[in-house]
Formats: structure tokens, sequence, C-alpha cells
């Protein structure tokens, strides 16, 4: 049977970044850590600093038990949602400057088309001159 999991975006997800509702991302799934923080046996503080990004690396680095990764399943609550950009600002940013980028070429290619015409008109001079002077 088909299971409804929610889908959270990044930016969803690193919203929830306090004491009283702290969400955390990893492997791919957000888990709601608000109601188990006070009693997580690293301290509050290290799975706050893990909010807001991909908290895998930091999960992994701590040597977490067995029972410590059957026990974040009970507090799983959905999974992440990689189609949209991790921070939609720097897509859009990225593709401002993409399109700034080609338009400034545009305008070096209008301003300076003289430089490579004249040195294909002066070639052809030069070379026209040596033909004749070989004659
Ligand atoms: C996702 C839910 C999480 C659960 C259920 C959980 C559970 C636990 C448990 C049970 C321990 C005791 C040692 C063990 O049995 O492995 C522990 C220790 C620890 N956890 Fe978590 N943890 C979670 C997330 C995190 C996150 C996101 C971080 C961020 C870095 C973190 C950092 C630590 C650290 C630093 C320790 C102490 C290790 C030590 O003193 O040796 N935990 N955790």
């Amino acid at each position: 049977m088909p299971t409804l999991t929610k889908l959270y975006t990044m930016q969803e997800a690193s919203q929830h970044n306090t004491k009283d509702d702290c969400w955390v991302v990893i492997d791919g799934k957000v888990y709601d850590l608000s109601s188990y923080l006070d009693e997580h046996p690293g301290g509050d503080d290290v799975v706050l600093v893990a909010t807001g990004k991909d908290a895998t690396d930091d999960f992994e680095d701590a040597g977490h038990s067995e029972s410590a990764k059957e026990l974040m399943q009970s507090f799983c609550i959905g999974e992440l949602d990689t189609s949209s950009p991790i921070i939609p600002e720097l897509e859009i940013s990225s593709k401002k400057e993409a399109t700034e980028y080609s338009q400034k070429l545009m305008d070096l290619t209008k301003q300076y088309w003289t430089v490579p015409a004249a040195i294909v008109g002066i070639s052809v001079v030069v070379g026209f001159l040596y033909m004749y002077k070989k004659k």
C-alpha cells in the first residue's frame, strides 16, 4: 500500500531552529526534535547548531548508537523535498548574474567589433602587397 510522505523544503525546515521548535534534516529525512531536546544526551546546543542545513555528517560524526538510530525514527515527520533549490534566493541571483554577464558580453562585442575587422582588413592588404611584390 502506498504511504503518504510529507515533503518539506530545506528553507521550511530551517525556520524551525529554536529550543521549542527544532527540526533537523538527516539523510533526506526531516525530524522534529522539539520534545526530545531536553533529553538528548549530547545536549540541545549541538542539535540547534545542526538546524537549517543537512545535518547528516554531524549526526554520523557524533557516533550515534543503533538504539539512537531506532529512537530517531519516532521523531520523523517527513522527507526533504529535493526538487526545490536549497536556498531559492541563490538560484534566482545566479540566474540574474548569468543574464547580466551575457548582456555585458554582447555590449562589449558591439563596442569592439572594429578590432577583429581591422586585423582581418590589414592582413588582406599585407597579403596582397606580398603577392604583388613577388611577381
Ligand atoms: C535525530 C535525532 C537524534 C537522536 C534520537 C539522538 C540521540 C542520541 C543518543 C541516544 C545519544 C547517546 C549516545 C548514543 O546512544 O548514541 C546521543 C549523543 C549525542 N548526539 Fe544525538 N541524537 C539525535 C540527533 C543529533 C544531532 C542532529 C546531533 C548534531 C550534531 C547530535 C549530536 C550528539 C552528540 C554530540 C552526542 C554525544 C556523543 C558523546 O557524548 O559521545 N545528535 N544522541
